[in-house]
């Protein structure tokens, strides 16, 4: 089959293979270029492995640190005649990197949320892996079934208190209106922070405890964004980041209970980046490429897997992480910097359908946003036929 993109609004329906294992292989070459990560875990298991975040985390655990990495996450295979997603082409492309790096490498495809893939993880573990000394929670989803109830909550992206009305990029037609986006109502923001606050967070933590499979000083990460003002009226201070503050909830919760174990869980605040999961809230294209040009500009520019090499190396592993008030580690500093929000701030109203490109970084936000689904990958032949049913050896 011969794979071109297919888009449809912010998200792209089709992947190939090959770019995307091409695209594992790239983020495998930086960690390696940066050297070993001392001190760091050796069993690790990774929630939401496939992609993003998630996918960098693991990445960095497995060739940073020489770790064996059980990863979980909810993708879709090929089949002779319709491509996969692409967490499941970048999970081939990651166990086919671990079997040669004789790295320890097994996969769950499934409901992250449900009580029977967090049964199976724990068999695994058992069954492989002993103990784990690491659990990252990178999970985004717009929807969750409560494992008690069978209850199906969804997530909105809404401001909360009044309507927020801003300049939004359309990225199918390039076109920028104002997009006037409604309050939420209490049941909305409670449903967004059943589905992305800390409760599974929680109950991933618990599972693993009482089935006695956690390492004595075994760490938990759960990522988050806080971003600033331009962003606030629709993440920060909105349904996602109300649902957000429940993980520094979560974080305290899940501190006690690891507390006899030695154990710790932290927050880690991560910067704004392109990934399936950004690409979907409004203002957030706009604003990214935004960032992306300044930040280039001025030499910060990061991707995933640079801002989870710093989350291992400057926060997780270190005796002097950067923390901050509320006990999370910090790695948006460069994003935040004063200064480099001002410039952010002093474009945004500048920008125009007609000057978009000069701007901001749109040409390098697309390009990434092609990226995530393998297309636009230097030394990938887009005319070869490529087969979409590649097998991966899941659990
Ligand atoms: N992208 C950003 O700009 C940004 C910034 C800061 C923090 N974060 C946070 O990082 C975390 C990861 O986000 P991302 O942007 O990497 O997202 P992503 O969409 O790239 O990754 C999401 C992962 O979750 C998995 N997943 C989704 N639903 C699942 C389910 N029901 N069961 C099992 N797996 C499931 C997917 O398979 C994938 O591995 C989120 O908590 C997000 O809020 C993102």
């Amino acid at each position: 089959m011969i794979i071109k993109p297919k888009v449809r609004g912010f998200i792209c329906t089709n992947a190939h293979p090959e770019g995307c294992a091409a695209n594992v292989r790239e983020q495998i070459d930086f960690v390696k270029s940066q050297g070993e990560i001392a001190d760091g875990p050796k069993k690790v298991l990774v929630i939401g492995a496939s992609t993003g975040y998630g996918l960098a985390s693991r990445i960095t655990a497995a060739f940073g640190c020489g770790a064996a990495t059980l990863g979980v996450f909810f993708e879709k295979p090929g089949t002779e005649r319709k491509t996969g997603s692409a967490g499941f082409y970048n999970s081939v492309g990651f166990h086919a990197e671990a079997e040669k790096a004789g790295l320890y490498a097994k996969s769950i495809n499934g409901d992250a949320f449900s009580d029977e893939i967090k049964a199976k993880a724990i068999d695994v573990i058992k069954r492989d892996l002993g103990k784990v000394d690491l659990v990252v929670y990178s999970l985004a989803s717009p929807r969750r079934t409560d494992p008690k109830t069978g209850e199906l909550y969804s997530s909105v992206l809404k401001p909360i208190g009044q309507s927020y009305t801003a300049k939004n990029l359309n990225t199918d037609t390039l076109k920028i209106a104002d997009m006037t986006i409604e309050a939420a109502n209490e049941e909305e923001i409670a449903n967004t922070v059943k589905v992305m606050g800390g409760e599974d967070w929680e109950l991933w933590v618990e599972a693993l405890k009482e089935a006695d499979v956690l390492a004595e000083n075994a760490k938990t990460v759960a990522y988050t964004y806080i971003g600033d003002k331009l962003t606030w009226p629709i993440y920060g201070k909105a349904t996602i980041g109300r649902a957000k503050e429940d993980l520094d909830r979560a974080a305290t919760a899940i501190n006690q209970k690891l507390a006899d174990l030695g154990g710790s869980a932290n927050v880690a605040v991560l910067k704004a980046l392109v990934t399936q999961s950004s690409s979907a809230i409004p203002i957030m294209p706009l604003y990214i490429s935004i960032l992306y040009k300044v930040m280039k500009e001025e030499g910060t520019h990061e991707g995933c897997i640079e801002q989870l090499y710093r989350l291992f190396t400057e926060g997780v592993y270190t005796d002097t992480p950067r923390l901050d008030d509320a006990n999370r580690f910090r790695m948006d500093e460069k994003e935040l910097a004063a200064e480099l929000q001002a410039k952010v701030e002093a474009i945004w109203p500048n920008v125009t359908e007609e000057n978009l490109f000069e701007e901001t970084d749109y040409k390098g936000y697309n390009a990434e946003f092609l990226k995530l689904f393998g297309f636009g990958v230097d030394g990938i032949d887009y005319e070869k036929d490529v087969a979409p049913d590649v097998a991966l050896d899941l659990e």
